[in-house]
């Protein structure tokens, strides 16, 4: 993730659980979580003519619909940078699973959770994301951060053993189904922009894929806290489902916080900072948010989608000629990712991470 805020990724504060301070008879919310929700952009009204484009999967490699589709999906990343994937072959039991075993951990005690909270330097495990000072905004948001794949690369201390039980299994089959979703569309959106997809398909055959479960419990003050703040992702792509009907996620659309309505099986994909560079700024990843409610908990599984270490994230030659020159420099997804955390440790600046990449 990146943000106009200042967070460090490689260590976190720990802070009470949102679960644990509702836990604590909370009669008003603590002055931490509270801020200005609405000062930026205004929210869209729910009935607004905005909805999320919808991709349908099956039509992208059917032949007989494949250009019509591959030229929704390249409006969907222009105009957009997200949407709804449909009828794609991830089987509904493996994402079923995954949301109640998320569910699941989420309700357990909090001691019992504990056992796999973050450690100093690593912000895997089960914490709050991104503490780093004492008088820093909290987001209303319970979380659990893991890598998934490569599977040598999984810190198992991390990972819910005997309870909920089958969490690993489930995990292990809901990352390697979302790999396989992420690996063919953006063999798809590469095709969109008229790139060989190939290249594509390899970078990320061999990528790494990090999974965060988020929990969103009601909030008695859900207009004055905010579940996740304003960013865009640094992945290349990032895959979202929801375990429910409760829409939370909001995505910044020409001027207004748009809410994005769960749709039964489907997979919420958006356009992160690689993908924006790659396409020379023709994709741009979009800014999103979660809101909160003060009904039900909200659960999210966020699966973020990076290529192998060599991949070279540079504006695709194809996409460079004189009349459209490269805008962001190149590097290679290791320089990247080591220049995301250098710039966090120098502290916030105010300028987003997107245009630090610039030329
Ligand atoms: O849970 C959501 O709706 C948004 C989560 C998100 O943007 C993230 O984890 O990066
Ligand atoms: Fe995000």
């Amino acid at each position: 993730m990146s943000t106009t805020a200042t967070r460090n990724l490689r260590s976190s504060i720990p802070v009470p659980s949102i679960k644990e301070l509702l836990s604590q008879t909370l009669l008003a919310v603590p002055e931490r979580y509270l801020r200005d929700v609405h000062a930026d952009y205004p929210t869209a009204a729910g009935d607004s003519s905005l909805h999320l484009p919808v991709l349908h999967m099956a039509k992208l490699l059917d032949p007989r619909f494949h250009q019509i589709e591959l030229q929704k999906l390249h409006n969907a990343c222009k105009y957009w940078g997200i949407f709804q994937l449909i009828g794609h072959e991830v089987c509904d039991e493996s994402v079923e699973s995954m949301h109640r075993k998320t569910e699941e951990f989420f309700n357990l005690s909090t001691e019992e959770k504990k056992t796999y909270a973050q450690k100093p330097g690593s912000l895997e495990g089960y914490g709050q994301a991104f503490v780093i000072s004492e008088d820093q905004k909290l987001e209303w948001c319970d979380m659990i951060f893991l890598k998934a794949i490569p599977v040598q690369t999984r810190k198992l201390e991390f990972w819910p053993e005997h309870q909920p039980r089958h969490f690993r299994e489930a995990l292990d089959t809901y990352s390697h189904d979302m790999k396989k979703t992420a690996v063919s569309i953006i063999g798809f959106i590469a095709m969109a922009l008229g790139l060989d997809a190939k290249i594509f398909f390899e970078a990320f055959e061999g990528g790494s894929y990090e999974v965060r479960m988020n929990c969103y419990p009601p909030c008695p003050e859900p207009e004055r806290v905010i579940g996740i703040s304003s960013h865009a992702d640094i992945s290349c792509v990032t895959l979202l489902t929801d375990c429910g009907d409760i829409p939370g996620l909001q995505v910044l659309k020409d001027g207004q916080w748009v809410f994005v309505e769960p749709i039964t099986n489907g997979i919420v994909v958006n356009i992160g900072i690689i993908m924006e560079v790659v396409s020379n700024g023709i994709y741009k990843a979009p800014y999103h948010r979660a809101a909160v409610n003060s009904k039900k908990d909200r659960f999210s599984i966020v699966t973020f989608c990076y290529p192998d270490g060599n991949f070279e994230i540079k504006p695709a030659e194809q996409l460079i000629s004189s009349d459209s020159i490269a805008q962001y420099k190149s590097l290679t997804y290791d320089e990247y990712k080591q220049s995301f955390y250098e710039r966090i440790k120098l502290s916030n600046d105010g300028v987003p991470f997107i245009d630090s990449l610039k030329i």
